[in-house]
């Protein structure tokens, strides 16, 4: 009934500009809230009181409240693989327990974090060595996807709390990509993580077979062992590929991959920036779990991040979103929130299997400002498209002696908004152009040129300074957004059955390629570009 309500309220707000909207002195703090040190402002949108009551009222019909005590008590709502989604137990340190079929997670999950850190300390201190002596000053993780881009993300954005050996990261089975990065690289002096949940997925497996012997062939197949270790919930497969247990960091399969760094997958984390740095990172996390836990209605910013979304995709119907991280070290944001938004909640039946009614979730993109100003914000200013902007910008730097560049950023992260939000009507530009000495036609070309529409929507997360406590805080913030997303559209966010059938077509697909087998029975298209590459080379 909201969803009928909200659009129709929408449709009465007609050509409302979002200026206009503060002509209420109290625009900017009532639409929006702190948490923790934390501030989300969305009051350069659109959404009204009235907007914002029925976008709470969607969430209590949906059930937002009963399903997130369902996912933080260890209930199976991850209901087509009848699991349960306890990402959350990762960052608790307790003491209540949290069950999942009667028996409490966090011993073990806390077992682990120790063995992880016991491990991490080990290669940081030079107390684990490589078996020729020295030090492990490389670490290359192996992984794709949820067990890839997390830690990936995570260490480039605590690039100032390094202060371990350094990190590398391989994913894509492009042969380039290990390649580049083993190149330079000491084998002597690297120890290489495989991390894959399932450890089945073939470009991780592909490219820990090519570490393998890269090691190998430097160092010894008896001494291989010991440059490895695994980040998986698959034992058995660990220990038939050989790696020893002792150095086999497990996760239960209530971690979805990319809910994932929480845990084990965060070990290449760990080790660059040492145990209590990583503790500060999980200790952010669970302070957004208590607050989204805790937080009532709009005083709730997960709920309200997320809200903010559906208003812009599904009511008001703009199918994209930008996050605009001013902070260079988030630039892997964009790409990690990607895989958590598109794989969570780009489904297309609900969870009873129907087809969904509503559109399910956006396309995410983005990249740091200010880089972004220079190359793609041309089209959000003045393309016809709406793109709604999540600005998020600290409100200090990480360099004390650049604090003037810094300022400079902030300016420009603000300067966006205001300048999405008011443009530049027709009369201003042609002031511009009267000014530059035009007249007649050629002033007025000129100056349409030159309008802004404006009006359009953005939010702004600010934050104190990227800390690892900050970092855990936004990545959480946006794990739950993400859960009441697809709690309101009612699908499960949790299983990601699209990315199956490429994966089993590509398994049949290597043999043709590699002219083992031919193209009968492959759609024309396919059998063309095959017959290409193999005359080019394949
Ligand atoms: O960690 P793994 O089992 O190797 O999985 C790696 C990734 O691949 C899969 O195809 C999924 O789409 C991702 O959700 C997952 O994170």
């Amino acid at each position: 009934m909201s969803w009928d309500a909200l659009k129709d309220h929408r449709d009465e707000q007609g050509g409302l500009r979002i200026e206009t909207l503060f002509d209420d002195p109290g625009r900017a703090a009532a639409f929006s809230l702190r948490a923790d040190g934390l501030l989300f402002d969305y009051s350069k949108t659109c959404i009204d009181a009235t907007a914002r009551d029925l976008l709470l009222a969607l969430a209590d019909e949906a059930g937002v409240t009963a399903r997130r005590e369902a996912m933080f008590t260890g209930q199976k709502i991850n209901e087509t693989e009848g699991r349960a989604v306890l990402h959350t137990a990762l960052r608790n340190p307790g003491p209540d327990p949290v069950e999942v079929d009667g028996q409490d997670v966090l011993p073990e999950v806390h077992a682990t974090l120790k063995r992880m850190e016991d491990f991490a300390e080990g290669l940081r201190s030079g107390r684990i060595r490589p078996p020729g002596g020295g030090r492990f000053t490389d670490v290359v993780n192996i992984g794709i996807g949820g067990s890839d881009l997390g830690p990936a993300m995570a260490t480039l954005a605590l690039a100032p709390y390094h202060d371990g050996p350094r990190l590398h990261y391989v994913s894509n089975v492009d042969g380039a990509h290990i390649h580049d990065t083993l190149d330079g690289l000491d084998p002597a002096t690297t120890l290489v993580i495989v991390a894959s949940k399932t450890f089945t997925t073939i470009e991780t497996m592909t490219n820990a077979a090519t570490a393998r012997d890269w090691l190998a062939g430097r160092v010894g197949t008896d001494n291989v062992g010991r440059h490895f270790a695994a980040l998986s919930s698959a034992l058995d497969k660990t220990a038939a590929w050989g790696i020893d247990p002792s150095r086999v960091f497990g996760f239960e399969d209530w971690v979805g991959g990319r809910y994932s760094i929480w845990g084990p997958i965060g070990l290449g984390v760990m080790i660059a920036v040492g145990v209590k740095n990583f503790r500060d990172f999980l200790a952010g996390g669970y302070a957004m779990d208590r607050h989204f836990r805790t937080a009532e209605g709009a005083a709730n910013m997960p709920l309200m991040l997320a809200l903010t979304g559906i208003w812009h995709h599904q009511i008001c119907g703009y199918p994209t979103r930008a996050v605009l991280p001013y902070e260079q070290r988030l630039a892997r944001l964009p790409a990690y929130l990607q895989q958590l938004e598109m794989e969570s909640n780009g489904k297309r039946v609900a969870m009873d299997g129907a087809p969904l009614e509503i559109a399910s979730g956006p396309v995410v993109w983005g990249e740091p400002g200010t880089n972004g100003q220079h190359a793609f914000y041309q089209l959000i200013h003045q393309g016809t498209m709406v793109v709604p902007c999540e600005f998020m910008v600290g409100a200090e730097g990480q360099e004390p002696d650049l604090a003037h560049q810094h300022r400079l950023l902030v300016a420009n992260c603000l300067a966006q908004s205001e300048a999405l939000m008011k443009g530049r009507p027709l009369d201003a530009a042609r002031e511009m152009m009267a000014a530059t000495g035009l007249a007649g036609d050629e002033l007025e070309r000129q100056a349409r040129h030159r309008v802004f529409p404006g009006n359009r929507p953005s939010t702004t997360l600010v934050y104190p300074r990227l800390t690892p406590f900050v970092l855990g805080q936004i990545v959480a913030l946006y794990e739950h957004r993400v859960f009441v997303e697809g709690v309101v559209l009612g699908i499960n966010s949790f299983d990601q059955w699209g990315v199956e059938l490429g994966k089993a077509l590509a398994r049949a697909l290597e043999p043709i390629v590699a002219g083992d087998e031919g193209t009968e029975g492959k759609d024309g298209s396919t059998a063309a570009l095959v017959a290409f590459i193999r005359e080019n080379g394949g």
